[in-house]
């Protein structure tokens, strides 16, 4: 980028700078970095992996290090950095961008990046973990689109394949994962967008959506959420290792409403995390 190598770079959403803190001091050992969309998702990723990597102190002593702003919650563990994005593309882009010059201006090398989310299944029993093969756009296209300059850019969305299948390898050693590798398709709405019929706004039929439905499915889609395509770009682009790894939390052909309990949903979002710090775990040789 032209700015980043500037006198003075502030990172304004994370509330971080270059003169203001030592960034290298602060960040130059981290190898992992998980987003997510919850600040209190990432802080519970955070207080796990520091059970996890039998870290030294207390868990509730994890600080937000962004706790000065409250556009993005920030956790360090260890070589671990858990930080939360918010919804939709937009919002991860923002995050994305200052994320990825933290990690060049504190000089890290060789880092892996991941999206732990949530999504809806298409087909699939919910509570399964879905490890993107292709993140494609809502035409089922491989691609994220980006206005610039009044101009759409087009961004492949190619995700690295062999992390993905040592993710799957990961979910077979652990109990009660069901993992699979699929397509996602990733919108720019949670309603409308995604097909859903329970939205203040229905411009289709029942009848249309469930096509919509089948054709993502004939496309080898199956799951839906709203960051991975630009989350898949953005990493590409700068040359970082990516998976998303999204539970499904219910199955779009048989609803739109999430009705599940909240203990079961929470139980859910547990599991892109247990299968993300297992793969952590066993790169950083801890597995007994
Ligand atoms: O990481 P999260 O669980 O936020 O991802 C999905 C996609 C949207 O951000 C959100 C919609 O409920 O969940
Ligand atoms: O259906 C769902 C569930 C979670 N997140 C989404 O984007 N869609």
């Amino acid at each position: 980028s032209p700015q980043t190598g500037a006198v003075q770079d502030i990172l304004y959403h994370f509330n971080l700078g270059t003169k203001t803190h030592n960034l290298p001091a602060m960040f130059g050992d981290i190898k992992f970095v998980c987003v997510g969309g919850s600040a209190n998702r990432m802080r519970a990723f955070a207080q796990f992996m520091h059970q996890e990597l039998g870290q030294p102190g207390h868990v509730d002593d994890i600080r937000d290090i962004c706790e000065e702003t409250d556009r993005y919650s920030m956790f360090k563990v260890g070589p671990v950095l858990s930080v939360s994005h918010g919804m939709g593309a937009p919002s991860i882009s923002i995050m994305l961008h200052e994320l990825i010059k933290l990690l060049y201006h504190s000089r890290c090398r060789d880092v892996i990046l991941f999206r732990i989310g949530t999504s809806g299944g298409i087909g699939l029993a919910p509570g399964t973990v879905v490890i993107t093969d292709k993140a494609v756009d809502s035409f089922f296209r491989p691609q994220f689109e980006q206005v610039v300059l009044g101009k759409v850019i087009v961004r492949s969305t190619e995700l690295d394949e062999g992390l993905s299948k040592e993710l799957l390898q990961c979910s077979t050693e652990l109990p009660d994962i069901p993992t699979v590798i699929a397509n996602t398709m990733c919108t720019h709405d949670f309603y409308e967008g995604q097909g859903r019929l329970d939205g203040a706004l229905c411009s289709f039929s029942t009848e249309e959506k469930l096509e919509y439905l089948r054709k993502a499915h004939e496309a080898g889609v199956r799951n839906i959420e709203m960051e991975s395509t630009v989350f898949a770009a953005m990493c590409r682009m700068c040359n970082l290792k990516a998976a998303v790894i999204c539970v499904t939390l219910l199955n779009r052909f048989e609803g739109d409403q999430i009705s599940t309990h909240h203990d079961v949903l929470v139980e859910y979002q547990q599991r892109p995390q247990g299968l993300v710090a297992h793969f952590i775990k066993k790169r950083l040789g801890l597995m007994a």
